[in-house]
């Protein structure tokens, strides 16, 4: 069914409804799980979901995979995202024929993001913006789709000219023959009500559905808010601020702002009874909105389910559950709606559908070109890099390629050793120190509900040389509390590890709760991550000319380096994982006599 007919349905019974959108997970077991999920979710009374176009098509053909599977198999009504980015209109027949082919009626048309440092260009044969993809549609398959557009909220803070501009933009695409509108995320109630004024003052009649984030943690919360560039208001600031390192206090007093904040969509006399979530895949934070809003039934205690096989067909012949359940199968699927309730994008769990995503569309550096040329200059030699990643270690630096924002306050307990790793030749991007029981209050380390304590093991994750990398491996092997993984751009893996399970690396111990194991390490995720590893590196070589010394110092990189993961288990040692990379470092100086000053690579 056309999503249009349902929200005139649903007019006429004067009802409100809600919708959810998904994004193709990276993983195949986060694909499973997302179907489990969706299917669960269902039990949430959404009108339709949605499901994400990735830029750059890396994984659009999952998007047609998950649109089928919701609309055949779990048989949900269904939207399906597309987009122009690298899209020769080949592919677009294709993604069209096939979304006919299952019953999808519902099509998203969007431009998609431009590659970052770049101005958004078409592929050849391609289409040039969404209004483009609209007429085609059209031409096509005459009203067999029903499709909507982008509007966005925050284009009217723009200068009057400029925001009238995006206006006709909008006006064309509907001309064009949209049938409803989803908007961008917003949190500033007025701003959302004069923009739906002036759409309607332009002669625009269709449907708007407002695009609703929940806020599930400070730090999702921040990055989606300053990716898009989204006006927060002061008074959000201000409740949730205070409680940053308390993820489950953010996500109560987030929905309530988030609520109270539908509710006024919903009374504002729009003709608005619709809101769109975007669940960034994850289930708790909907689903509290939901009960704040009175719109489905309260559930105070997730009783565990009983043991039943799964509606997906990739899963109803499983046998063995993953290893955390393997004594405890009964409770395996309540279980898994909850794993990924504080996501944080460390190290997730690759079965977890909301794994490694930030904004759903696709990964690029998050500056622009000038913002980064600024940030990183135009480094010549290796010594030029290791020194850019130590400045960032030592918070004197705002951003690498590969972290977006300043060392957490946590990273700067061990800023120093961290610097001077960077300047022996391992290019850090991720690490946290162990914690050997801080309270989970505590200002550094603290997160999770009060009263608990916390603990971590000691981790790093950085580029290294592979002579540089032979000299480390020894070093590390002789102390038994350390497990690496090492991975080049090919996907070759070693591991001193015996097992593929998850190790543990942050967990919090509170009233009245089971352990909560937010952040593991584990051979699946590290693998997925490498591909966007690797791309980060990518994109920053791009940003130079192909010529030049700084492009060829960063893609000969890229080429040769090795990504390693080492977590040292023993959380009670927390100076103990530095140990093998100052020793290897002192080795590789001696064998090159003055390591530091020539700029050769490590
Ligand atoms: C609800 C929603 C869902 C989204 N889902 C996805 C997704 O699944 N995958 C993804 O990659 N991205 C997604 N995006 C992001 C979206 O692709 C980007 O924001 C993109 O930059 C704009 O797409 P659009 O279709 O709104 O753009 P368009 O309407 O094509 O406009 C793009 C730009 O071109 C300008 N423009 C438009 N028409 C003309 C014209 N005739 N002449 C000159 N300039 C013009 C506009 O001012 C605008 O700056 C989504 C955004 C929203 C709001
Ligand atoms: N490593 C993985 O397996 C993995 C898996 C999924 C996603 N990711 C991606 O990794 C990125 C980081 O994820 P996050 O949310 O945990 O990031 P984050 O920015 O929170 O960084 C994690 C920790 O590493 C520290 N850190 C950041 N840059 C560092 C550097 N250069 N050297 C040493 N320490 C540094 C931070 O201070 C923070 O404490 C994201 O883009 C995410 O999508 C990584």
């Amino acid at each position: 069914m056309k999503i249009s007919q349902k929200i005139e349905q649903a007019a006429k019974e004067d009802r409100v409804w809600w919708s959810f959108e998904y994004f193709p997970p990276r993983t195949a077991q986060g694909l499973q799980n997302l179907l489990d999920r969706i299917e669960r979710m269902r039990a949430l009374g959404p009108e339709f979901v949605d499901i994400t176009w990735n830029a750059g098509g890396r994984t659009s053909e999952l998007t047609s995979e998950l649109v089928k599977t919701c609309q055949k198999l779990i048989g949900i009504e269904t939207c399906m995202h597309l987009t122009c980015t690298g899209m020769p209109k080949e592919k677009v027949d294709i993604a069209l024929r096939e979304a006919k082919q299952h019953g999808c009626r519902n099509v998203l048309a969007l431009r998609g993001d431009p590659p970052v440092g770049k101005e958004w260009e078409a592929v050849e044969g391609g289409f040039h913006y969404g209004i483009d993809l609209v007429r085609y549609i059209r031409k096509q398959y005459d009203d067999y789709f029903d499709i909507a557009v982008a509007g966005y909220p925050q284009t009217h803070l723009l200068p009057p000219e400029e925001a009238a501009l995006e206006m006709q933009y909008l006006k064309d695409k509907v001309d064009a023959g949209a049938n409803f509108i989803f908007t961008q995320m917003f949190y500033d109630i007025d701003m959302f009500v004069d923009w739906v004024r002036a759409v309607r003052a332009a002669g625009i009649t269709i449907p708007i559905v407002p695009g609703i984030m929940p806020i599930q943690t400070w730090n999702g919360f921040q990055k989606a808010t300053s990716l898009a560039k989204i006006t927060v208001p002061q008074a959000f600031l201000d409740e949730l601020e205070p409680h940053k390192n308390n993820d489950e206090k953010v996500r109560e007093l987030g929905t309530k702002l988030v609520a109270n904040m539908c509710r006024q969509v919903l009374a504002a006399d729009l003709g608005i009874k619709g809101l769109h979530f975007y669940t960034m895949n994850l289930e708790k934070g909907c689903r509290m909105l939901l009960e704040e809003l009175n719109l489905v039934p309260r559930v105070e205690v997730v009783k565990p389910l009983p043991w039943r096989q799964s509606l997906t067909p990739n899963r109803r012949a499983e046998t063995i559950r993953p290893i955390f359940w393997a004594n405890r199968t009964r409770s395996y699927l309540s279980r898994t709606e909850n794993w990924d309730e504080y996501p944080n994008g460390r190290f997730g769990d690759s079965r977890s559908p909301a794994y490694g995503e930030l904004d759903g569309y696709g990964i690029w550096l998050k500056q622009s070109k000038d913002d980064a040329l600024k940030l990183w200059n135009t480094p010549t030699t290796v010594d030029e890099i290791t020194a850019l990643f130590a400045k960032f270690c030592l918070g004197q630096l705002q951003a690498l390629p590969w972290s977006d924002s300043a060392p957490s306050s946590e990273t700067t307990v061990i800023a120093q050793q961290l610097a001077k790793l960077n300047s022996l030749g391992f290019l850090t991007i991720n690490s946290q120190p162990a914690v050997d029981g801080a309270r989970s209050d505590d200002r550094i380390h603290g997160w999770g509900p009060a009263n608990g304590y916390v603990y971590q093991k000691a981790y790093l994750e950085f580029f290294v040389s592979p002579e540089l990398l032979d000299m480390l491996i020894p070093h590390i092997e002789r102390d038994i509390n350390i497990t690496y993984y090492v991975i080049n751009n090919r996907g070759d893996l070693r591991t001193n590890t015996h097992s593929d399970g998850p190790n543990a690396v942050t967990w919090g111990v509170f009233p009245g709760k089971e352990i909560v194991q937010p952040t593991i390490v584990e051979a699946i995720s590290f693998m997925a991550w490498k591909d966007e590893a690797y791309e980060l590196g990518r994109q920053w070589a791009k940003l130079y000319d192909p010529d030049s010394p700084t492009r060829k110092l960063i893609d000969g990189i890229m080429d040769s380096y090795y990504l390693v993961n080492v977590v040292h288990n023993d959380f009670k040692k927390p100076e103990a994982i530095f140990e093998p990379f100052f020793k290897a470092g002192a080795e590789y100086a001696a064998k090159h006599d003055a390591p530091k000053t020539n700029g050769h690579a490590h």
